[in-house]
């Protein structure tokens, strides 16, 4: 891992891998983290987040989990992010303390979404909470509202913000409004702070409004493609980099109608990548075999520019 370093880029949004049986299976971690480096050439990776079941596990599996990223992302990866949210207080800084210990690279917090704070200071309120508990190690909000029901702006949230979380480091924005985004950016400048986008499909529109990257579920197996489309953003190349993001939505368009979440990305990142994510945890249900066949049909037959 590399201290010091800015996230940027693309940031995988790790999947748990589990075991037929449902137990987390941390056996495939190391073959999962080469697979992202080798063949996705993504070095960040987002772990215990949406895709990786996080509020779906106990605190004793987020502490192996992120005990094995970290493990195995030492020597490989550049940044491990682990998601610390969770409803309870004492809960979040448990974690906090726990991934300072292992030497994470970074801690990103949802906000609360069962009692929800109403307003930014209960918000920031319960994000010092847990960031103080890990110091020396940069902090993330992880703003989506489609998930949490909290639609504080985060234009508001990042105002004074540093005064009261002085690890503050950025934003995960998960959310597809591009106004409260460009605002933050606006205010605050993608220098101080970095901005990474959260909703694939539309990557292409954050970046033009200047984020330094992107954390998702797709750059698990669309990393290669994805980076291809913010190489020919920065040239810049606007045509090829709208080639890639209308034919990465034409996928996930096409997946989103057969209804997709974490159950069928597990399944896609299984069939793409031949390491075995197993199925989702309850109340999650496994991907139809129908929906599997159609996804890699999709997949397949998508002529991408430049392939391989
Ligand atoms: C709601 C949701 O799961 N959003 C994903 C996206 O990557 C999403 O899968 C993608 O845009 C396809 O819709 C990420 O924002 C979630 C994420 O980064 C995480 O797992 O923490």
């Amino acid at each position: 891992m590399t201290p010091g370093k800015k996230l940027e880029g693309l940031v995988a949004a790790a999947i748990t891998p589990m075991t037929p049986d449902g137990q987390i299976n941390l056996s495939v971690i190391c073959q999962y983290v080469d697979y992202l480096v080798r063949e996705q050439n993504v070095k960040n990776i987002f772990v215990n987040g949406t895709t990786g079941e996080g509020l779906s596990l106990s605190i004793q599996e987020r502490k192996q989990l992120a005990e094995e990223w970290v493990r195995q992302g030492k020597d490989k990866l550049d940044h491990v992010i682990i998601h610390v949210g969770a409803l309870s207080l004492p809960e979040s800084q448990d974690l906090a303390r726990h991934a300072a210990a292992i030497g994470a690279s970074g801690i990103a917090v949802i906000a609360p979404f069962f009692f929800k704070p109403t307003n930014k200071d209960e918000l920031v309120a319960f994000l010092q909470k847990v960031a103080s508990e890990a110091p020396g190690v940069p902090f993330y909000y992880y703003h989506i509202p489609p998930l949490t029901g909290v639609k504080i702006r985060v234009e508001e949230l990042l105002d004074g913000i540093r005064e009261q979380i002085p690890t503050f480091q950025g934003v995960k924005f998960s959310d597809t409004d591009l106004l409260d985004l460009a605002q933050c950016i606006n205010k605050n400048g993608s220098e101080q702070f970095a901005f990474l986008y959260g909703v694939d499909e539309q990557l292409l529109g954050a970046l033009a409004v200047g984020v330094n990257g992107a954390v998702g579920s797709t750059y698990n197996y669309l990393g290669r493609k994805t980076e291809l489309m913010l190489q020919a953003f920065a040239k810049p190349d606007l045509a090829l980099a709208q080639k890639y993001q209308f034919l990465i939505g034409e996928f996930l368009n096409f997946v989103i109608k057969l209804g997709f979440g974490v159950a069928q990305t597990k399944a896609v990142m299984t069939f793409v990548s031949g390491i075995p994510m197993g199925p989702p945890r309850l109340p999650l249900v496994n991907a139809s075999e129908e929906f599997i066949a159609k996804a890699k049909a999709k997949l397949d037959s998508i002529a991408w520019p430049n392939s391989d």
